[in-house]
């Protein structure tokens, strides 16, 4: 997608060397776009840990990057199992890291030592190409849905939460795609946009994503959502997913659940945008199959925004001696999801749905 008028991707090779990593630091944003050059496998994997770089999709294309800079500056077995081992520890959620990792590892495992670093370099490529036109073939299906509720030029009001848009994915996005193609076709399509607490990736990257191509978007408190719903100023809501089970359940960041839930309660209906690369063939139930991430408490406890005076500043916005949880997803069960939208289609979200959209998955790992 474009910033200020520059076509990027969330990721790239250097220009000048063709072999370090280049990332939009998602920490700066929106108050800064940096852009650092990674070098190292312990730099990627700060990057994904430290959520430089965050969203499912891009997660995994990051880490195929991380196993390509490892394997060019030692091919050896073990660096490779040190690789695939200091990554996979980065974040325990979303499954595309599990998936990137295991694709680089299968490919890798026996391949010639001299040979490993381009070829890793090569899989990674292909890893971010597919991940693009996936993404694009997410956007024209979730796009029939637009179309749908856009009649005679009729305002469609999609409510979205936390970012998975093209910054969350090598581009385009998953739940933001059908909305930049409806965008891009015309279509008045209005984005309310959760903030997200606690790391606000709503009100900080989609807010700033959707700004720079100019889709008209409302920043909204996460307790506000099922108040718009119950007053009809809600058409659809488009979420993204950081792994779903073969049976339809969804884990995304928190609070999902509760938009579910809300717009179940108010007849709105709820989709959920992902590559089949998102899709867990191996487990069923949501709840108690899917790791949830704890992050760190000073997420809940702290707030970074930029300070009146235009510096960066962070305060503390609870007490010293108050306890604090920090999960970082909730599980939507296939009962409270509309549809999920492919890139081979939308489909419902049941194990029979899905082995019938994924046949070449389904079988493997019938329930
Ligand atoms: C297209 S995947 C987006 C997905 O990932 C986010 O999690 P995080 O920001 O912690 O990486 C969030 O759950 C989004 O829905």
């Amino acid at each position: 997608m474009k910033i200020d008028g520059t076509a990027f991707r969330s990721l790239w090779l250097d220009e000048t060397d063709r072999w370090s990593l280049r990332i939009i630091d998602q920490t700066k944003l929106p108050w800064a776009v940096e852009m650092p050059r990674l070098t190292t496998l312990d730099q990627v994997a700060h990057a994904i840990s430290a959520m430089l770089v965050r969203g499912a999709p891009l997660i995994g294309a990051t880490a195929a990057y991380g196993v390509a800079i490892a394997m060019r500056a030692d091919p050896s077995d073990a660096a490779l199992q040190q690789a695939i081992t200091t990554l996979s520890a980065t974040r325990p959620t979303a499954i595309n890291l599990r998936w990137a990792l295991n694709r680089m590892e299968s490919l890798l495992r026996d391949h010639p030592k001299v040979e490993r670093a381009e070829a890793a370099y090569a899989e990674a490529a292909a890893i971010c190409d597919e991940d693009v036109a996936t993404n694009h073939a997410i956007g024209r299906h979730g796009l029939g849905l637009i179309r749908s509720r856009a009649s005679a030029g009729r305002r469609v009001n999609i409510l979205t939460h936390c970012n998975a848009g093209w910054i969350a994915t090598v581009d385009w996005g998953t739940a933001l795609a059908p909305i930049y193609l409806a965008h891009d076709e015309g279509i008045d399509v209005h984005v309310f946009v959760d903030e997200t607490r606690p790391r606000n990736q709503g009100a900080s990257l989609t807010a700033w994503e959707l700004g720079k191509h100019g889709v008209k978007h409302t920043v909204i408190v996460d307790n506000a959502g099922g108040h718009l719903m119950q007053r009809g100023e809600i058409d659809m809501v488009i979420v993204g997913t950081d792994r779903v089970t073969n049976a339809g359940d969804v884990c995304n960041k928190i609070g999902t659940y509760l938009k579910a839930l809300a717009a179940r309660d108010n007849g709105i209906p709820f989709y959920v945008a992902l590559p089949s690369s998102t899709i867990d063939w191996t487990i069923s139930d949501g709840l108690t199959d899917i790791p949830i991430e704890e992050r760190a408490t000073t997420e809940v406890t702290t707030m970074t925004g930029r300070a009146l005076d235009g510096s960066i500043a962070t305060i503390r916005i609870v007490p010293k001696d108050s306890l604090v949880v920090n999960p970082a997803f909730d599980v939507t069960p296939a009962r409270l999801v509309s549809g999920l939208i492919t890139e081979r289609g939308v489909c419902a979200a049941s194990a029979a749905a899905l082995s019938q959209m994924f046949p070449e998955y389904g079988r493997q790992n019938a329930v």
